[in-house]
């Protein structure tokens, strides 16, 4: 037999401790010196988008502050228009993404000048309608669906050149059916879902081999029931998200083993602390955190969170209330 890279699930399975995790979210934006919020200054608005969405899931958004939050990201954006991930620093698509996510959720996106926003993103489109991240100029498929998305939340999708930025993401697709991060490169879930993404938002979906597709990434599911990103990876709670949300998009959820995939997101929650990690016994963090909440959502509507934009990784009601439709297959 093939070896495995895989983990033993415990017999008892914890509930979903909704308050613990809502409360670890919301200590973690409060206190400030501590040691794991200041090493995440240089994502910082990631971070303030990962927390927020996932306490909107759990009906917790009044308790945040939003005032201090929207005073920040005024304080992010740049001459160039472009939105840095804490003051200060350089602007960079995966910042203005999730600064652009942040005032939909709050209703608030007067406070940036979203003229220049929509600029400082055209101005990131290349030749053959690929994009880079910022004046650095590194080119990745991520940068592509920051862009789609961050545009198409502004209603602006206009500003670029849509058929060639399509084309781009085509040149990524593999002979598996997956999407790698430039052409050539190995299939990988997080890009899967970024190119899955960004063909959902401009309604391109039709191009891709949603069977083989889909099988690629129902083979991520190990015993554990967990989720990896590449064969003979380790299962990661972030994969849940990235692998769930492209299924669902591609109408094929009903694929994956849902009771052994929730079982082991639950195990993956620090019963203490509050909080999810990549796997049991590791430490927690925001960013695990919304994506275990956001693959439970997806999985199972009985746990009492908000439904979830799998092409946004945003709130349902969010998305309704922009009047944006991504594209499904059924
Ligand atoms: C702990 O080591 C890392 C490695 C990469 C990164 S990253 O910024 O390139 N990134 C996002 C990411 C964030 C965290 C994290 C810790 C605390 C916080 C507070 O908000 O957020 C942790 C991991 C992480 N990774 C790395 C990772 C996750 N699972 C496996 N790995 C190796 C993902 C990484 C890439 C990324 C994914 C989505 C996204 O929107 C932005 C970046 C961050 C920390
Ligand atoms: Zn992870």
């Amino acid at each position: 037999t093939t070896l495995r890279h895989d983990i033993e699930l415990p017999n008892n399975i914890p509930k979903l401790l909704m308050e613990k995790h809502a409360n670890y979210l919301i200590s973690y934006g409060t206190n400030k010196d501590e040691y794991n919020y200041s090493q995440t200054e240089h994502m910082r608005m990631s971070g303030i988008y990962w927390g927020l969405t996932a306490l909107d899931l759990m009906g917790k958004l009044e308790q945040t502050n939003k005032e201090e939050v929207l005073e920040f990201i005024g304080q992010c954006q740049s001459d160039s228009g472009g939105i840095s991930a804490s003051i200060q620093h350089d602007p960079h698509l995966l910042y203005t993404l999730s600064a652009v996510q942040i005032l939909c959720m709050y209703d608030a996106l007067d406070v940036i000048n979203v003229d220049k926003v929509v600029s400082y993103v055209k101005e990131r489109q290349q030749a053959d309608g690929s994009f880079v991240g910022d004046q650095w100029g590194e080119v990745d498929v991520r940068f592509s669906f920051c862009a789609v998305a961050t545009l198409s939340l502004l209603n602006r999708l206009d500003a670029i050149d849509v058929e060639k930025a399509v084309q781009f993401v085509l040149k990524c697709m593999n002979f598996d059916g997956g999407f790698g991060s430039k052409p050539g490169s190995e299939s990988h879930a997080g890009l899967i879902y970024c190119c899955v993404g960004l063909l959902s938002i401009t309604g391109h979906l039709h191009l891709i081999d949603a069977d083989r597709l889909g099988w690629w990434l129902c083979e991520r599911q190990l015993p554990s029931g967990g989720l990896n990103g590449r064969p003979e990876k380790l299962p990661d709670v972030c994969y849940s998200w990235w692998v769930l949300s492209a299924l669902t998009i591609l109408g094929r959820l009903h694929w994956i083993d849902k009771k052994g995939l929730v079982d082991y997101i639950l195990i993956c929650q620090d019963v203490e602390t509050g909080g999810f990690s990549d796997r049991p016994g590791d430490m927690v963090d925001p960013f695990h955190t919304l994506f275990g909440l956001t693959a439970l959502s997806l999985l199972d509507k009985n746990f009492s969170l908000k439904p979830i934009n799998p092409t946004y990784c945003m709130p349902e009601y969010i998305i309704d209330r922009l009047g944006l439709k991504p594209s499904r297959l059924d």
